[in-house]
């Protein structure tokens, strides 16, 4: 669904991504962890083609309404501009597919709308939401988009707690349909209960890519995130608890 293939992006002479290979398949949940400026946005939308590259991204080549057919961008940034209804907010997912204001579009839309618990929203003005509503509607538009790959910047940062395990829970069922997300995050335990796999950035490298208890080792918190933990396999799946800083 995604191939990339020693993708940089520079920032002047700098690389702020650098040479990353990776792929991403039908069923993936990937969480795309690591520290504050480690390159994950900028992997994200240089996997996009939304900004200048080398290397390869089999997204970038397409043209833009291929490309969103095909994969959902759910940027960090919330700003809702118009005050459209929550509906009409969602439906605009619906803009790759032409003039599909049909029952395959309304149908998207309400499917959305119901995943992300927003039924009793569906009149309200979109700009009168409070900042974690608002981020559930732009989600909600990401999903009536019905692309296969959907690519997430931070999406549940600043969600109750039950909306961020709602929304995990959201896109572990796109990817179980066949589908597949790559969602940025910086909390390691949502990370660690929900992903299938996680990819690590660091200053611009990818570092690890691999399931969580593969990846989030004490060395790898340790050198990367300058923390230290406890990830303990349980009945109830694996939970993630950071206990200290090791400086930063
Ligand atoms: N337009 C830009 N011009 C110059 N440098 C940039 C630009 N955009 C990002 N950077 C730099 O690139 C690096 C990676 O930024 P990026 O936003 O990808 O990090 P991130 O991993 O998403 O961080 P965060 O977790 O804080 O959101 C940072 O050092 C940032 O300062």
């Amino acid at each position: 669904m995604l191939e990339l293939q020693d993708l940089s992006v520079l920032r002047g002479e700098c690389p702020v991504v650098d040479g990353v290979t990776a792929q991403v398949g039908p069923g993936e949940l990937i969480g795309l962890i690591g520290p504050n400026g480690a390159g994950k946005t900028t992997l994200m939308r240089g996997a996009l083609g939304l900004i200048a590259h080398r290397g390869a991204s089999s997204l970038a080549a397409r043209d833009p309404v291929a490309r969103a057919k095909l994969a959902a961008w759910l940027p960090q940034a919330r700003e809702i501009a118009w005050g459209l209804s929550v509906a009409e907010l969602v439906a605009l997912g619906r803009l790759p597919h032409g003039r599909d204001q049909n029952t395959v579009g309304a149908a998207a839309v309400e499917e959305a709308l119901r995943r992300m618990g927003l039924e009793s929203y569906r009149e309200r003005t979109a700009t009168h939401l409070s900042g974690g509503e608002q981020a559930r509607v732009l989600i909600a538009r990401a999903l009536a988009q019905q692309s296969p790959l959907i690519l997430a910047d931070e999406p549940i940062a600043g969600l109750d707690p039950a909306a961020q395990i709602a929304t995990m829970e959201v896109f572990a069922a796109h990817a179980q349909a066949g589908g597949a997300v790559v969602t940025s995050l910086h909390d390691l335990g949502l990370a660690a209960r929900h992903c299938t796999r996680l990819w690590v950035m660091d200053r611009g490298r990818l570092v690890a890519d691999g399931k969580p208890e593969e990846v989030l080792t004490e060395q790898l918190l340790a050198e990367v995130f300058h923390i230290r933990a406890h990830f303990k396999i349980t009945p109830e799946g694996p939970v993630f608890q950071p206990l200290s800083t090791l400086g930063l």
